[in-house]
C-alpha cells in the first residue's frame, strides 16, 4: 500500500511539485485530447488552505482532523515546505477522480517512487506509462482463481510452521510476534521456505521511508535495509526459482519475456509487489487478534462458527483445510469472521493513495442536502485519495449509523469497533445521487487501479485468525494497543506493546 504521510516534516509533495515540469513534458503527448476546462464556466478552485490556517496538532492524524474540520472533505494544503497537495476525502469526488484516469493518473508518481524498490529510471518510466496498468492487470490475474488457491495453501503451510515455533507459556509482545509471523509467512508463501528469518525489523525501517526515497534522500539505514531485502529476493529468484510461488515465476516471466524488462528490474518489481503485500496485511492480522483478545465472547462465537461450518461441509474438514481454501473462507460460510475483518479494515486501516492531475479538471463534491458542489483541480496537483475518510462513521453517520449499545471504542481509536455494522441488514450500501451510484465502502480502492491483491489479503487475514484460534489460547492479555497517530495514513501502525501469554489449546 502506498503510504504517503502528511506530517509537517514531509517534503514529498514539494519534491513532486518541483518535478512537475519534467512530468508535464513527459505527459505532453498523453494530455492531448483531454478537455481543457478553460472553455467551460470555471467552478471555484479547491480552497487554498494556508499552512498557518490550522495550528500544528502534534501528529499526522490530529493535523488531518483539524484541517478537515476547518476546510471540509476536499482541500488544498500548502505544506510548510511550500509544496501543495490536494486531499480528497469526499465520496463523489473520489468517484470522479477514479473514473477519469485520463485526467488523474498514478503514473508520474511511479517515477519518483521507483528508488524505493530499486527500480531503474528506465523501468520507472515504463511503469509511469503503460507498464503500471499492465502490472496491475497482470497482478489481478495472478492473485485470483486457482493461482490464488495455490498461494493460499503455501501461506497456510507457512503460518503453521511459524505457529509451531511459538513458545507457549512465555509472556511477550504478542502484537509484534504476530506481525513477524504473518510477514514471514507472506514471504515464504511468495518465495520459498528458505527465505531467511529475522528480516521484519529491517523491513520496517525501509517501509517507513517511502517519502524519503521518493524525494531522493533516503536515510542510509533505510537504503541498507532496502538493499538487504532486494538481495534476498534476488537470491531466492536466482537460486530457487522453481520453488517460488506461481505468482513470482509468472511475474518474472511476463516482465522479462513479454515486456523486455531487465532481470534486475523484474526482481525490483517483485520486491514492490512483495512490499505492497507485506505492509498492511501483517498489521491487519495482528490488529484482529488483539481485538479478539479483548472480547473473549467473540472468540467463543468464532470458534462455534468455524466448528459448525466444518461439520456442515459434507466430509468434515480441518481448520487448516478451510483456511487454505479462499472459496470456503467466503462471507456466506463464515459471516462473523467476514464482518470482523471488514470492521478491522474500516477502523484500523486508513487508506491513502496518490494521483497526479494531468490536466485541469472539475470534480464534483457533495454539498449540504445532497447538493453537488463542483471544484476545480489544476494540472500538476498531487492528490491524496482518502478512502478511509468516507468510511469514518463519526464523520458520515448517514452511511455508517451507530446502533445504541453496539460497538466498543478502544483506546486511541477514533471510532467504536462494531462488526455488526456489516451484518446483512446493516451492511453499507452505495448511495444514489441523481440516479448515479456512489460507493461508500472501498477499502481496496476501486476502478482500474483497485488493489489486485485484495482477495489474497482478505483470505490470508482470515486464515491467520482461524489458525491462531485453533491452536492457541491466550491469557493475561494487556489492553488493546493504541494506533500510532503519527503514522496514520496507510494501515495503522501500533504505538503500544500487547503483553500476553499464549498456551496450546487442550
Ligand atoms: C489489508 C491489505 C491490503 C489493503 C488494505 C490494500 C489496499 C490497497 C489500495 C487502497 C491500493 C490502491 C488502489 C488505487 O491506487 O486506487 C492498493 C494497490 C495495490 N495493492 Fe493492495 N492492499 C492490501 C494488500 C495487498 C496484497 C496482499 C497485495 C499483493 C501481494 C497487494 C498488492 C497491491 C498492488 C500490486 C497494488 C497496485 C499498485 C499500483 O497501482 O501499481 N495489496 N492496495
Amino acid at each position: 500500500m502506498i503510504d504517503l504521510r502528511i506530517d509537517g516534516t514531509s517534503v514529498w509533495i514539494a519534491a513532486v511539485a518541483a518535478a512537475v515540469a519534467v512530468v508535464l513534458l513527459l505527459f505532453k503527448q498523453k494530455s492531448r485530447g483531454i478537455t481543457d476546462t478553460a472553455s467551460l464556466q470555471r467552478p471555484p478552485l479547491v480552497d487554498e488552505s494556508p499552512e498557518t490556517g490550522v495550528p500544528d496538532q502534534g501528529n499526522v492524524r490530529d493535523n488531518w482532523l483539524a484541517r478537515r474540520k476547518r476546510y471540509g472533505n476536499v482541500f488544498r494544503m500548502v505544506e510548510p515546505t511550500g509544496g501543495s497537495g490536494v486531499y480528497v476525502g469526499d465520496a463523489l469526488a473520489l468517484k470522479d477522480v477514479i473514473e477519469q484516469p485520463e485526467h488523474f493518473d498514478i503514473g508520474p508518481l511511479h517515477i519518483f517512487a521507483a528508488p524505493m524498490w530499486g527500480i531503474s529510471e528506465t523501468t520507472g518510466n515504463w511503469l509511469a506509462r503503460e507498464g503500471g496498468g499492465i502490472n496491475v492487470k497482470h497482478s489481478s490475474h495472478l492473485f485470483s482463481g486457482s493461482r490464488l488457491a495455490s498461494l493460499q495453501q503455501r501461506f497456510v503451510d507457512a503460518v503453521q510452521r511459524q505457529f509451531e515455533r511459538m513458545q507457549p507459556g512465555a509472556t511477550s509482545d504478542l502484537f509484534q510476534q504476530l506481525r513477524v509471523c504473518f510477514f514471514q509467512s507472506t514471504v515464504e508463501a511468495l518465495f520459498t521456505k528458505s527465505f531467511p528469518e529475522g528480516q521484519y525489523a529491517s523491513f520496517c525501517i525501509w517501509d517507513a521511508e517511502l517519502n524519503a526515497f521518493s524525494r531522493g534522500c533516503p536515510p542510509p539505514e533505510a537504503l541498507t535495509a532496502r538493499d538487504s531485502f532486494f538481495n534476498i529476493v534476488l537470491q531466492q529468484i536466482d537460486e530457487h526459482l522453481s520453488e517460488c510461488s506461481l505468482q513470482v515465476r509468472e511475474l518474472m516471466a511476463d516482465l522479462e519475456q513479454k515486456h523486455g524488462v531487465s532481470h534486475r528490474d523484474a526482481v525490483a518489481i517483485c520486491v514492490r509487489t512483495t512490499w505492497l503485500g507485506s505492509t498492511q496485511s501483517p498489521l491487519s492480522g495482528a490488529w484482529i487478534i488483539s481485538l479478539l483478545l479483548q472480547q473473549p465472547n467473540m472468540v467463543q462465537r468464532l470458534r462455534t462458527e468455524i466448528d459448525t461450518f466444518r461439520k456442515s461441509t459434507g466430509a468434515p474438514k480441518t481448520v487448516g483445510e478451510i483456511a487454505a481454501n479462499p472459496d470456503l473462507l467466503k462471507g456466506d460460510n463464515l459471516p462473523l469472521l467476514d464482518n470482523i475483518v471488514n470492521e478491522v479494515l474500516r477502523v484500523y486501516s486508513a487508506q491513502n493513495v496518490p494521483r497526479f492531475c494531468l490536466q485541469d479538471a472539475v470534480v464534483r463534491t457533495l454539498g449540504p442536502n445532497n447538493t453537488i458542489v463542483p471544484m476545480q483541480l489544476k494540472q500538476g496537483d498531487v492528490l491524496q485519495l482518502l478512502f478511509w475518510n468516507v468510511h469514518d462513521s463519526q464523520h458520515n453517520p448517514q452511511w455508517w449509523p451507530e446502533q445504541q449499545g453496539k460497538g466498543i471504542k478502544y483506546n486511541g481509536a477514533l471510532e467504536p469497533f462494531d462488526e455488526t455494522r456489516f451484518e446483512t441488514d446493516r451492511r453499507p450500501a452505495p448511495f444514489k445521487i441523481g440516479g448515479e451510484t456512489v460507493r461508500t465502502w472501498t477499502p481496496f480502492g476501486f476502478g482500474m487501479r483497485v488493489c489486485p491483491g485484495r482477495y489474497w489479503a482478505v483470505a490470508e487475514i482470515k486464515a491467520f485468525c482461524l489458525l491462531f484460534l485453533d491452536r492457541f489460547d491466550v491469557s493475561s492479555a494487556g489492553p488493546m494497543p493504541r494506533p500510532d497517530p503519527q503514522r496514520w495514513i496507510g494501515v495503522l501502525n501500533v504505538l503500544d506493546p500487547l503483553p500476553a501469554t499464549v498456551s496450546l489449546r487442550a
